[in-house]
């Protein structure tokens, strides 16, 4: 049978069969994805829908706990992935990166035993210029025994990630998904609203041409930082022996399937702007997720010094220097850290 007959609905009644999901997390994703589809339509309709721009302006400007200006679809988006998800009856509670802190799941509501976190509109400078933009989740297993979890519950690394995934809003909707078991993609069949499989088990190329780094930073850049794109400039006439080619979207997203499609690295190094802060990506809303993605299509991922999936979270919106995509591309930015000590 084709990939394009296989809908996510029996994808993941298979897994199950297979024991690599149970039931709860199977609705789980279902009510996600099912979000995702509203997301779409909203982000979609663009001026028609009346969703770009931000939320109020000027000394009414609204800023979210990231301390960035919140977008009207960053607002449309947490509401929607919040209401589809506290009706599930499969979460404990939810954490978003638009939102202070977590919110368990009120008694009033059936709950179940996961917790998901979410970026519910990635790339927001993208959304007023129509390029594309994304929604990315992470699911964890509520502790043993709490009902009413609070934000310390969720300060797990992400190898405890059970399910990861994003929902790419672009020229078509593409569904990014891991369970743990390999990495695959499904496309939104608009006509008929529902995700097809359209690649299963995405392998990363090991070796690449291609990095994507925001190279406005360069001057802020931290001295092995600068000595590893310093090589890749080099391209043939440098260490490296190869010419490289760059992209970079702003959207994470988009870098990030690009890089699982034909691979490529791509770097959020620590900068003296966002130092204080320990980066510019959210480890627990992006990093995690997207590293267990990539880890699952035969890639890597780092902080420059560590694993990123091995980082133990020490607040909910922490953030963390991020390197990930093709191996040994990966290794080699490692290796420049490491050689700095
Ligand atoms: O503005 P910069 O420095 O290019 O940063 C872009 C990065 O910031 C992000 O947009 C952050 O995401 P949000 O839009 O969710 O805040 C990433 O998607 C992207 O990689
Ligand atoms: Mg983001
Ligand atoms: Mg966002």
């Amino acid at each position: 049978m084709s990939n394009t007959s296989i809908s996510l609905t029996r994808f993941l009644i298979e897994e199950q069969r297979a024991d690599r999901i149970n039931p709860d997390l199977r609705l789980l994703v279902e009510v996600v994805a099912r979000a995702c589809k509203t997301i779409s339509i909203a982000v979609g309709k663009g001026a028609l829908g009346g969703v770009l721009g931000d939320v109020g302006s000027g000394s009414d400007a609204s800023i979210n706990v990231q301390g960035e200006a919140q977008k009207k679809l960053d607002v449309l988006s947490n509401e929607i992935l919040m209401e589809a998800n506290a009706w599930g009856g499969h979460l404990a509670g939810l954490a978003s990166e638009e939102m202070d802190t977590s919110h368990p799941i009120p008694d009033k509501y059936p709950r179940g035993n996961y917790l998901l976190l979410f970026d519910p509109l990635d790339g927001s400078s993208n959304i007023d210029v129509n390029v594309s933009v994304g929604t990315i989740f992470s699911v964890l297993r509520c502790p043993d025994g709490v009902t009413n979890p609070v934000d310390a519950d969720f300060l797990q690394p992400g190898t405890a990630q059970v399910a990861a995934g994003y929902c790419i809003y672009g020229p078509s909707t593409t569904l990014v998904l891991t369970v743990g078991h390999g990495t695959h993609c499904f496309t939104l069949d608009r006509e008929v609203g529902s995700f097809v499989l359209t690649a299963r088990g995405m392998r990363i190329p090991e070796e690449t041409r291609e990095f994507a780094v925001n190279m406005s930073n360069q001057r802020h850049w931290e001295p092995p930082m600068q000595a590893y794109v310093g090589d890749l400039l080099l391209g043939s006439e440098g260490p490296r022996g190869k010419d490289f080619n760059m992209r970079w979207v702003a959207s994470m997203v988009a870098d990030v399937h690009r890089i699982l499609t034909r691979g490529g690295i791509f770097s959020y190094p620590l900068d003296r702007k966002s130092a204080d802060k320990g980066g510019r990506l959210r480890l627990m809303y992006e990093a995690n997720p997207m590293s267990l993605l990539v880890e699952q299509a035969g890639g890597a991922a780092s902080t420059g010094h560590q694993r990123l999936l091995e980082v133990q979270p020490t607040g909910l919106h922490m953030r963390v220097p991020v390197f990930l995509g093709s191996k040994t591309e990966v290794e080699a930015a490692v290796g420049y850290h490491a050689k700095a000590g």
